[in-house]
């Protein structure tokens, strides 16, 4: 369960607006998140991950304080040990594909599971330049699981994909969820592609 309450004052082009939110992600579930472009949907991953520090607020993950304020109790990103997925890859350019999963695990049976599951075997030893930018986003995903994370927050995570990729991959990605009982945040722009996962909905106005 992750428990958020908290506000942060965003850099908007129209002067200040905040993002205001006060939410309970059941363990092991899957949220969608939607809203329009600036709302602070990015921010709010960025919020829990602890790459962003809201003005007042606290975070709780499965009873364990990540962030409150007002005890000046704030966990590192290290200690969080979130997987995230982030818009745009963040990938390691001098890495191979098998070097950013080995990176994150010493496990090969487990790398080489997650390889077929993002249909780059073929591709291990490619650093991500030698990647189709579909490529590249399956392998910013499998590296945020590849940690085996309790929370996995994924920004626009299929975005480069296309229609058969997508599904099939969706279709193990629930498997994998499941097993690793991870609670997992999505951020969309396109409430279709989520369809395939149940899962609850959040809506972020940024009013
Ligand atoms: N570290 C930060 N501190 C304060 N405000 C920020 C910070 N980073 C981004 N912002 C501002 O927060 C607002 C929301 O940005 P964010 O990327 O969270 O929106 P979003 O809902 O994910 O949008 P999009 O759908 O376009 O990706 C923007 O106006 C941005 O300038």
């Amino acid at each position: 369960m992750i428990i958020v309450d908290f506000e942060k004052k965003l850099k908007a082009y129209n002067g200040q607006q905040a993002l205001k939110l006060n939410h309970q992600f059941a363990a092991g579930s899957v949220t969608k998140i939607y809203g329009p472009s600036g709302a602070g949907k990015s921010t709010l991953l960025k919020v829990i991950a602890g790459l962003i520090n809201p003005e007042a607020g606290t975070i709780t993950v499965n009873g364990e304080t990540w962030l409150d304020t007002t005890k000046q109790l704030n966990l590192s990103p290290q200690k969080r040990r979130v997987g995230f997925v982030f818009q745009d890859y963040a990938l390691f350019p001098n890495m191979t594909v098998q070097q950013h999963l080995e990176y994150a695990t010493t496990d090969a049976d487990w790398i080489k599971r997650l390889l077929t599951i993002g249909r780059l075997e073929a591709f291990a030893t490619h650093k991500p330049a030698y990647l189709s930018g579909g490529q590249q986003q399956r392998l910013a995903i499998l590296r945020a699981i590849a940690i085996k994370p309790k929370v996995l927050l994924m920004d626009e995570p299929f975005s480069a994909l296309d229609k058969e990729v997508k599904a099939s991959l969706i279709s193990d990605l629930k498997k994998l969820f499941a097993e690793l009982n991870c609670t997992v945040l999505i951020v969309s722009h396109n409430q279709q592609e989520l369809e395939a996962f149940e899962g609850t909905e959040l809506y972020i106005s940024g009013e």
